[in-house]
């Protein structure tokens, strides 16, 4: 077997087999690219594109494919072969720079939203070279933007790249002032990915697992997570054998899987990469999440990747570490010395401001009838955006609030009672896992984002929304005399810290106190999709996106209309597959329970033994209040549904919300009752303890 670091990489285009495969000039000029956005020519392109070739067809790749992102947020790829037919019966392979850098997939079939009236349904691809062409199922993957004809953005990934050029013009400005001058400044992200790993059999016998990736009935389990013995628990052979396969794969394609192990939930586990740009490790996650399913079936497994499967227990997030760095320094890093401190705590006031200013935007972008689910319970954040610092960083920005740090008179540097910030531990131990926000050492763990998601749209927000904060500090402190700068920028932190310190929170985010609490700071709380989404909209979300360059007007209207479309398709599957259930596998065999209860108490009366079966007689008479309230449940379900079937858009949305969840639950909770009743053998799947336990 090949030493452990040889497996890396091997099917991904990088850096180090471009220098091998390419002249060295035109590497040179790829690589000006890559660094200082120079604009790509036809020249350098087609010497790449067939250094792809080469290389691709050396490693059995037959096709290669634009890989992209719609705004259904999984990925695409259509497969072109390198082979072109000469008219004597043999072929050549082809592949020009042209193919490289641009593709024309039809875009009508993908969702475009409220742009669909004005878009010509061609639609064209454009290589990000930023992101390294990967082979996959012999297949050369070029990761693409997805553009309109007409220039807008139909993909989650051309507004992050905007986003990550804003945050990297407004950073270096603010580092300017600091008297440094880095090449670029890139946000980097490290997602722990949680899933769940469960047997194909049983997932195949439950329809709503199969249609919906959740189970919309289920009476909790006999046992659930409470005795704590799964979370890191040994893991065992069949999840180990399934671990060890996604590994070995995850490595050749370059992506760093780091850590695995099992989660809190029973049948759950994570596995979290080394950090990396956000541009890249988001694709990277794409592709995990497609290996993590892929991989799964080989295994006979399941692997789940909603975030809610199962109700009562964990769900999964994908807890999004975000930190901002230059090529030399991690800027959420306190450091050791003085100046670093003040140069870290302007970029900390800068996050802080940013979250607080766009929470409701945050929150929005974390949105999905899935993650509806996880919030607020079971070590997922609730709906309230917070921020958790930890004790140490608190004191500290209480101090500068209360204007108990100063910058040393004679020394010039920051004095916050001793010379530098204490050393932050990054120490998982002083984690707050009820918070949304939580700052870990040197990163930001934005908590929210839900295991499915493609997390661009919260990066994007998050880049955008610091890039407004940094660019308002350098706005105001350009231009100040080199000898005020520090007392000037220490000034300023102390006024925007104290106006959004509403924003900082430490405490129990569960507690019945939070949401009031968070009421009187005039915090948000969006408990819904539905009531989330219409800030992507709002005048404030629209003037940030359009003064960063992130999204124009029309992209993110377009975005807001193609994740209310989804919600409400979603929402509208879900009802109809948990009315079909109530009424085809449920209620049939619960009244055959009934009838086989009924039938043997009829026989035993017959026999004069009536006073044993007092028990019998009670379950059928709870057997019979159940279907009542089952049919009930259904009629009253079928009613708020097509009530919201007539409606669409936003209007649609909220009664899915908040008269159709609710109509669901009351009918999941009838159901769910008879479970607890009704002979195991008669039960037509499954169950909660059957799913969770044996894998
Ligand atoms: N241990 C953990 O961090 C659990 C997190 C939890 N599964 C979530 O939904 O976010």
């Amino acid at each position: 077997m090949a030493d452990l670091t040889d497996r890396f990489g091997t099917m991904v285009f990088s850096e180090e087999v471009m220098k091998d495969y390419l002249p060295k000039d035109i590497w040179k000029r790829l690589a000006a690219t890559l660094e200082g956005g120079e604009p790509l020519d036809l020249d350098v392109a087609n010497a790449v594109a067939h250094a792809m070739k080469v290389w691709a067809i050396s490693k059995g790749a037959t096709h290669y494919a634009h890989w992209f992102q719609p705004l259904s947020g999984i990925t695409s790829e259509k497969h072109d072969s390198f082979l072109e037919p000469n008219h004597d019966g043999t072929a050549i392979t082809k592949f020009t720079g042209k193919n490289l850098i641009q593709g024309e997939p039809d875009a009508s079939s993908f969702p475009n939203g409220g742009l669909r009236a004005t878009f010509e349904a061609r639609g064209y691809t454009a290589w990000d070279p930023t992101s390294p062409a990967f082979i996959k199922d012999d297949v050369l993957c070029i990761p693409t933007a997805f553009c309109s004809y007409t220039g807008e953005a139909l993909d989650k990934k051309t507004p992050l790249l905007r986003s990550m050029t804003a945050l990297s013009r407004e950073s270096k400005r603010v580092l300017a002032l600091f008297g440094k001058t880095p090449k670029k400044v890139v946000p980097s992200v490290g997602d722990e990915q949680e899933y769940f790993l469960i047997k194909k059999d049983a997932y195949r016998k439950r329809k709503d697992l199969v249609i919906t990736g959740r189970t919309l009935f289920g009476a909790a389990p006999c046992k659930g997570q409470e005795l704590e013995e799964h979370y890191f628990g040994a893991i065992r052979p069949t999840v180990s054998a399934y671990m060890k396969d996604l590994d070995d794969e995850l490595w050749a394609l370059g992506i760093p899987a780091k850590t695995k192990h099992n989660e809190v939930a029973p049948c759950q586990h994570e596995l979290a990469p080394v950090y990396g740009e956000v541009n890249e490790a988001i694709d990277q996650n794409l592709v995990m999440m497609e290996k993590m399913k892929l991989i799964a079936s080989r295994h006979d497994l399941v692997c789940l990747l909603h975030e809610k499967p199962f109700e009562g227990i964990n769900g999964s997030g994908k807890h999004n570490n975000w930190s901002l760095g230059t090529e030399s320094e991690n800027l959420l890093d306190p450091g050791d010395t003085p100046l670093d401190n003040l140069q870290f705590i302007v970029f900390l006031t800068a996050v802080i401001e940013a979250v607080d200013n766009y929470q409701e935007l945050l929150r929005a972008s974390v949105a999905s009838a899935g993650n509806d689910h996880r919030l607020g319970a079971n070590e997922a954040p609730p709906a309230i955006m917070s921020i958790f610092l930890g004790d140490q960083l608190t004191e500290v920005v209480e101090k500068i609030i209360d204007g108990k740090a100063s910058v040393h008179a004679t020394r010039g540097v920051l004095d916050l009672g001793a010379d530098t910030l204490p050393k932050l531990m990054q120490d998982n131990t002083d984690r707050n896992r009820t918070s949304p926000f939580a700052f870990t050492g040197n990163k930001f763990e934005f908590r929210a984002c839900g295991s499915e998601q493609n997390v661009s749209d919260s990066n994007l927000v998050l880049d955008a929304a610091v890039a407004k904060s940094l660019k308002s500090f350098a706005d105001a402190l350009e231009g100040t005399p080199e000898d005020k700068f520090q007392d000037a920028a220490l000034e300023y932190c102390k006024k925007v810290l104290t106006d959004h310190q509403r924003i900082l929170f430490s405490g129990d985010g569960y507690s019945d106190e939070w949401p009031i609490e968070a009421k009187k700071r005039g915090l948000a709380n969006n408990k819904t999709t539905a009531d989330a989404l219409p800030a992507f909209v709002s005048d404030k979300a629209i003037a940030l996106f359009e003064e960063t360059g992130v999204l124009t007007k029309a992209e993110a209207q377009c975005r807001y209309d193609c994740k209310l479309e989804k919600y409400n398709k979603l929402m509208n599957i879900e009802a109809t597959t948990m009315v079909r259930e109530a009424r085809r596998t449920y209620r049939p065999v619960i009244t055959a329970y009934a009838t086989k209860v009924a039938k043997g108490l009829e026989t035993i009366r017959a026999a004069g033994a009536e006073a044993a079966m007092q028990c019998e007689q009670n379950t059928l008479n709870k057997l019979c209040n159940g279907i009542t309230t089952i049919n009930d449940s259904i009629k009253a379900l079928d009613a708020v549904h097509q009530k919201a079937e007539a409606l669409d858009g936003q209007e649609q949305a909220n009664v899915y919300a908040h008269e159709v969840v609710p109509a669901m639950d009351t009918l999941r909770a009838a159901v769910d009752a008879m479970e607890e009743i009704v002979a195991a053998d008669y039960w037509p799947v499954p169950t909660y303890d059957d799913i969770l336990f044996y894998v």
